[in-house]
């Protein structure tokens, strides 16, 4: 047999590192309920027990290509895109001799189902663990493709147990995006932006629309009302 050792697997052929088969989880939720929190946490800890990651992102919130999350943290990533082989990305990095024991994938809705295929046979041929963090649903409530394919296919899928909460005080688990202060149900599914309103550089004569997103409970997503505080407070009704 030609080509490179598998990933997880050192060149000696020693697997004492990766005694157990490996997974392909999948983490999901709405936004702003710490999934990139949650991906730097399994990085620790995994790096923690001398095992070799590569952080994988696409549009993360920083504008960067890293893995931010608003609780402060935030590590370097390999930025992605839709034409992006993640087998021949992980391959490359054998043949320059680094080691792969384990990939942690950010904004894993933006995948394409092609991609998500190419992560499960990098767990099932090349023992390669997989921890994959995504959307589960877009602002029109529907699931990303990235996302469906990742239900269909790996092995083990957790929603995020971490609450958000909507205006209103109850679970909220879908994303309203607000274009200009209304909440829109039509647009592009991809557009990137955070939860709080991007403040318009003063020097930018011509800005564009402004737009965030805001978690929603279903109840207040399908009436459209954002609450008191997009609207100013006391102007809607409270439920
Ligand atoms: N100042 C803070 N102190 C504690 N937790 C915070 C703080 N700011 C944000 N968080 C937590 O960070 C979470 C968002 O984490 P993040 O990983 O950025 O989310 P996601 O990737 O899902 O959008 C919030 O739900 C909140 O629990
Ligand atoms: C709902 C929704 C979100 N997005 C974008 C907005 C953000 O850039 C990311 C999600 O970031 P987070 O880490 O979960 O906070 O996705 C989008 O493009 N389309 C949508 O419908």
């Amino acid at each position: 047999m030609s080509g490179p050792a598998p990933a997880s697997v050192p060149a000696s052929g020693d697997r004492r590192r990766s005694p157990a088969p490996a997974h392909l989880r999948f983490f999901h939720g709405p936004m702003d309920c710490g999934k990139s929190t949650l991906a730097l946490q399994v990085d620790h800890n995994q790096s923690r027990q001398g095992r070799s990651g590569l952080l994988l992102t696409q549009g993360d919130r920083s504008a960067r290509p890293q893995i931010s999350s608003r609780v402060g943290l935030a590590h370097d990533a390999v930025e992605v895109d839709a034409a992006t082989d993640l087998v021949l990305l992980v391959r490359g990095r054998w043949a320059e001799g680094t080691r792969v024991d384990y990939l942690i994938v950010d904004e894993a809705q933006f995948l394409t189902p092609g991609q998500v295929d190419q992560l499960a046979e990098l767990v099932d041929a090349s023992h390669v663990d997989v921890y994959a963090f995504g959307l589960t649903t877009d602002f029109r409530t529907r699931l990303f493709p990235g996302t469906q394919r990742l239900l269909e296919v790996a092995d083990d899928v957790q929603r995020i147990q971490v609450e958000v909460l909507c205006w209103c005080g109850a679970p909220g688990l879908l994303n309203a995006r607000v274009v200009d202060g209304q909440m829109v149900r039509e647009g592009a599914t991809v557009v990137v932006a955070d939860t709080a309103p991007t403040p318009v550089p003063e020097a930018d004569p011509t800005p564009g629309p402004e737009v965030h997103y805001q978690v929603l409970c279903r109840r207040h997503h399908v009436l459209g009302q954002l609450g008191p505080t997009a609207a100013g407070p006391g102007q809607l009704e409270l439920p």
